[in-house]
């Protein structure tokens, strides 16, 4: 297909679409939500992957269906996801600031006091679908480790551009960033 990459993880292919996200720099877009197939094969294949911890922590929107499928099949009842805004349901929210690549925009990452209450004390894996520049992540884990959590694995589906030399993160395939035309 023309200006896609083809991604294969997990025995199945996806053509993504090479999407410019600033003026520089592109990125084949890999998107989860609404992909159950994709979900349901790499769950497994990261679980394998991961070391023992107690809980995982993944930050909204996209990686949310696949820590789902990831906390069922590590057999964990509960798992944390942080949010992009305060709610006003949020008791005592515990808050964070990240810029992200695909929204070249500050974000707010906040936790409420349920989800802090889970994570303290606890070994923690960081979960996300992409991890890219790692700022998301590094947010992420600044916000687990101010809520009490002991950061144990940083794990995602794929590893973007220079992730992918990282040594410090768990993940199954690589996949590359593109010039902007
Ligand atoms: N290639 C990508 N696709 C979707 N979301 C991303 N976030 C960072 N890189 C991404």
């Amino acid at each position: 297909m023309n200006n896609c990459y083809t991604l294969t993880i997990g025995g199945l292919t996806r053509e993504l679409p090479i999407i410019p996200v600033s003026d520089t720099v592109s990125i084949a877009s890999f998107v989860i939500l609404g992909d159950t197939e994709i979900v349901s094969r790499t769950a497994p294949l990261l679980a394998e992957k991961l070391p023992e911890v107690d809980v995982l922590v993944t930050a909204e929107a996209k990686g949310i269906p696949f820590v789902y499928e990831l906390a069922k099949q590590m057999g964990m009842a509960r798992y944390v996801v942080a949010r992009k805004n305060v709610k006003p349901y949020m008791k005592d929210p515990l808050i964070n600031e990240v810029v992200s690549i695909t929204t070249q925009k500050k974000q707010t990452l906040c936790l409420d006091k349920q989800d802090r209450d889970l994570l303290y004390g606890k070994k923690v894996a960081l979960i996300d679908d992409v991890i890219s520049t790692g700022e998301s992540l590094k947010a992420l884990e600044k916000l687990t480790e101010n809520a009490g959590g002991i950061v144990a694995a940083k794990a995602a589906i794929l590893a973007e551009g220079n992730a992918a030399d990282r040594k410090d993160i768990i993940f199954l395939e690589k996949l590359p960033l593109f010039p902007a035309k």
